[in-house]
């Protein structure tokens, strides 16, 4: 359990990706770096003469004095001669690793002394004995090198073959290390995918929870959060009511009033522009939210929505004063902040009402206290 929660603090399926794919790295980079060296110091007996190769030499010394005995015929430098290509392929010869590991070693060593002792007195022994003094030794010696290289092929076949699993081993190694790692970044993706989904879901319930779902514009809530969004702007806050809507209703029917209310939406935000936002605070009520420098901007903005919907002539047919669809609009100008935002609301429904009992369809401004203009329909 605590390990789990280590685990998630600290390692990410991400970063265990990433180490499985730095762990790759470092291991083919460990190979390609010191194989090749093992390799080399498997078989660097180059420059040393190997067991095979002092038994060869010493066999051509003793094979050479064979000649010189056999063809050169029987005389004091003959004997000389001979003598020192045998003490030349004696000196290879004589090596404990020969003399432990082949029997015939010592046996033609002694033989070799004693054609040694024999020439040194300048003699040159007969042939018979001579096939028997020195063919011996010849033939030791042809034994060692056969020996010494079936040795170094079983030597090779054993290194072929160690590399082999060795290789095996490595690219088993370097597949599970990948594997784990794709299966990491799997996770990874998986847990990302999950939380863009997780995300947009709430992105999702979060916008739906600030929509009017009739209009489709904000709600209150929308218009709090977008106050607390620009603190400190100086805006404008415009509340608009429909004028005797109930009795719309009452001689339509809700659903006509719902197209109503669709309709004046659309065409405020048409009469105000991209820069002003519009909520519905609930029932008839809206509200819009604009950049307003100056009280003239916001007087401006006011009559536009009265005038925007008095040339729209929408039917209303139980309007106790008109024909048309009116708007009653009551607008503030204030700096952005939560506690103003309250006084700035209650001045702008005094005015708004302050235009409702004037007899509706027209707008007032107002202050957080007094209210400052009438535009009387
Ligand atoms: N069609 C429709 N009507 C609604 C909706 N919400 C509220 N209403 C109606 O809107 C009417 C609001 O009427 P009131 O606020 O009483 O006043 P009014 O008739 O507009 O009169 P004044 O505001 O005094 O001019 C009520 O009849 C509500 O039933 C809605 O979503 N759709």
């Amino acid at each position: 359990m605590r390990w789990h929660r280590v685990r998630r603090r600290y390692i990410g399926w991400l970063s265990l990706s990433l180490m499985s794919f730095t762990a790759l790295m470092l291991l083919i980079t460990y190979e390609t770096r010191w194989v090749h060296p093992e390799i080399h110091a498997y078989f660097s007996q180059s420059g040393n003469l190997t067991g095979q190769q002092l038994a060869t030499r010493s066999r051509r010394y003793l094979e050479e004095s064979l000649g010189i005995l056999l063809e050169e015929g029987d005389s004091e430098a003959v004997a000389q001669r001979a003598r020192f290509q045998i003490e030349l392929g004696y000196s290879l010869f004589d090596i404990g690793v020969y003399r432990n590991e082949y029997a015939c070693t010592v046996p033609s060593l002694q033989r070799l002394d004693g054609l040694h002792d024999t020439l040194s007195r300048g003699i040159v022994p007969s042939p018979a004995l001579l096939s028997q003094d020195l063919l011996a030794p010849i033939r030791c010696l042809t034994e060692i090198e056969m020996d010494q290289l079936d040795r170094r092929a079983r030597v090779t076949n054993q290194f072929v073959e160690e590399t082999r699993r060795h290789q095996t081993q490595v690219l088993m190694g370097s597949l599970a290390i990948y594997l784990l790692g794709l299966g990491f970044w799997g996770m990874h993706e998986r847990r990302r995918r999950q939380a863009d989904r997780a995300t947009r879901e709430s992105l999702r319930w979060m916008a739906q929870a600030l929509r009017d779902p009739l209009t489709g514009i904000g709600n209150r809530t929308a218009l709090h959060d977008d106050i607390d969004a620009q603190a400190g702007r100086s805006l404008g806050l415009i509340l608009i009511d429909i004028d005797y809507f109930k009795p719309y209703n009452d001689a339509l029917g809700h659903p006509d009033g719902d197209r109503l209310l669709r309709e004046l939406v659309a065409l405020i935000a048409k009469a105000l522009g991209g820069e002003a936002r519009l909520y519905r605070m609930g029932g008839d009520e809206f509200a819009v939210l604009l950049p307003c420098d100056s009280a003239g901007t916001l007087e401006r903005s006011c009559a536009l929505v009265v005038d925007q919907v008095r040339r729209a002539a929408l039917s209303h047919p139980d309007h106790p004063a008109g024909p048309h669809v009116t708007l009653s609009v009551g607008g503030v100008q204030f700096i952005a902040a939560c506690e103003a935002f309250t006084e700035a609301y209650a001045a702008a429904d005094q005015a708004l009402y302050w235009v409702k009992a004037q007899g509706r369809d027209g707008w007032q401004t107002g202050r957080v206290m007094p209210m400052d203009r009438v535009d009387s329909p």
